[in-house]
């Protein structure tokens, strides 16, 4: 049998950018978003955008948040970034300590089941680098996560690939949550067939 004709069902997948200010967290989403990189961008208000994808050729609805908070010490809501999010984008810029360390403080309320990415972007800015790629990778390791480092002004498919592979996390993870959701519901319907083995119950 073929799947041709057959509509898919469309996944959709939300993701919050998270960082300290000035980390290229726009840059980054814009970048994905249209492939293009735009110095400038308002920094004054969170943006929420939506995208359609295919992903291994399966239809994929974006909505991406772009955080803003308006100073370092301005953490993200947990709370509120958790209930909507299916996965998070921790930004840092390597040209930037504090930046680094407000994804140390951050993270401290993110550690959850949430899909995480940790992103070291302007790494295009070598020489004014702060942050080492060891302890990017030594961070990642103590979040669980994925960690690549990039740059918004010069990549454009690495860029892509980041939003994509934690796309992909998002979407196993809830094939799994849904799955055990599933064999939950089933184990608690075994009661109504007590009396058959369960090689009885596979003949039926
Ligand atoms: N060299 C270099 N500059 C970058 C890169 N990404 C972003 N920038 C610059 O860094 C500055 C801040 O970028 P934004 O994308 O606005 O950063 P943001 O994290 O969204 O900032 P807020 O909105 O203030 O939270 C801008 O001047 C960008 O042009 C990068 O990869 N390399």
């Amino acid at each position: 049998m073929t799947t041709r004709g057959i509509r898919r069902k469309r996944c959709d997948v939300k993701i919050a950018v998270v960082g300290a200010p000035g980390v290229g967290k726009s840059a980054l989403t814009v970048r994905f978003l249209t492939k293009r990189y735009i110095g400038e961008y308002d920094h004054n208000t969170e943006n929420k955008y939506k995208h359609e994808s295919l992903l291994d050729g399966e239809p994929v609805h974006f909505e991406i948040l772009d955080t803003c908070p308006k100073d370092e010490h301005e953490l993200p809501n947990a709370n509120e970034l958790l209930q909507w999010a299916d996965g998070i984008l921790l930004v840092y810029s390597i040209t930037d300590r504090q930046s680094f360390n407000y994804i140390r403080k951050a993270r401290t309320d993110l550690t959850t089941e949430t899909p995480v990415f940790l992103v070291a972007n302007k790494v295009d800015m070598v020489h004014l680098r702060q942050v080492s790629t060891d302890e990017g990778e030594i961070l990642a390791k103590d979040l669980e996560c994925r960690f690549t480092e990039v740059s918004a002004a010069e990549h454009v498919i690495q860029v892509a690939e980041i939003f994509y592979d934690l796309c992909k996390e998002i979407l196993a993870s809830k094939r799994k949550s849904k799955q055990s959701l599933l064999e939950r519901m089933l184990g608690s319907s075994r009661p109504y067939n007590r009396g058959k083995s369960d090689s009885a119950l596979q003949k039926d």
